[in-house]
């Protein structure tokens, strides 16, 4: 049988901010136990991968840091394979300066080669103030992604990478790159550090202008949860569809649905001879 492999979002639909989504633990636990090679990816850089894979075993997960890939490490590994020995001005947090850190970058105060910015609590209009005339002299922005807007729980939210970015491009004129998701740079890398084909990919995720916008144009499965961002009433106002739509990871329990997820139908599809 032609394995497949997971990609599976975070924040939406393993866990709600520090609470585990009911059944995520048992869905990654028959993953395991059925072998199917499987990485978590998120678009939040505030932590590491370690940090992340701590959190996720206090919850009850059973994962080593490998299994973690966050858009921090693909935009300092993304970014060093073009530029070696670059230097960076951040706007961000740990998590980010470590993996660039750990990349080959060096952190500078003046004249960087890019100005990149990524999830944090801690801006300051000072730093941005900063990175806003290094760009202006020159330096290429860089953002780790784009939501502009996370969940945090009781029907709140806070500002998200992508409102702090768009503050730089209204002030520069200039537009961002963003490696997280849905570009499809962080997408390619997950899917292969898994060693999967484009059609061996199925994708779980919460937001569809992230990870369902990222991994459909990829040509992976795709299934929305709509245990986080995306309601069901949202899927009206998109232009592109998931594959599958459930409620929760716990659906997946279900083996007859997750034999259909393994099956998709998309194959119809591929099956439509190129013009
Ligand atoms: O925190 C996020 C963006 O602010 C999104 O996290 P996930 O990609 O894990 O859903
Ligand atoms: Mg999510």
């Amino acid at each position: 049988m032609n394995q497949k492999g997971f990609l599976i979002d975070m924040d939406g639909v393993i866990y709600r901010g520090s609470e585990t989504i009911p059944g995520a633990v048992e869905f990654i636990n028959n993953l395991r136990k059925q072998g199917f090679p499987f990485l978590f990816l998120t678009n939040n850089s505030q932590r590491t991968n370690r940090d992340v894979s701590y959190k996720l075993r206090k919850l009850g997960f059973h994962v080593e840091d490998d299994d973690v890939f966050t858009c921090g490490m693909a935009t300092a590994r993304y970014l060093a394979s073009r530029t070696p020995q670059a230097t960076a001005y951040v706007i961000g947090e740990g998590g980010l300066l470590a993996e660039l850190h750990a990349a080959g970058f060096s952190i500078v105060d003046d004249h960087p080669d890019y100005v990149i910015i990524g999830e944090g609590r801690t801006i300051m209009l000072e730093s941005v103030d900063k990175a806003i005339n290094m760009i202006m002299n020159g330096a290429k922005l860089i953002a780790t992604n784009l939501d502009p807007n996370c969940p945090v729980g009781n029907g709140k939210y806070r500002a998200g990478c992508g409102a702090f970015v768009a503050m730089v491009e209204c002030a520069t004129g200039k537009q961002a790159f963003s490696v997280g998701k849905p570009s499809p740079v962080m997408m390619r890398m997950a899917r292969k550090k898994l060693g999967l084909s484009t059609d061996q990919a199925v994708m779980i995720g919460d937001t569809m202008g992230t990870d369902i916008l990222g991994a459909g144009s990829m040509g992976f499965t795709t299934v929305l949860t709509l245990s986080g961002v995306t309601k069901a009433e949202d899927l009206n106002h998109f232009s592109y569809q998931p594959d599958f739509v459930i409620s929760s990871v716990k659906d997946l329990l279900n083996p007859e649905l997750f034999e259909k997820v393994l099956h998709n139908k998309k194959e119809l599809v591929e099956e439509i001879p190129f013009p």
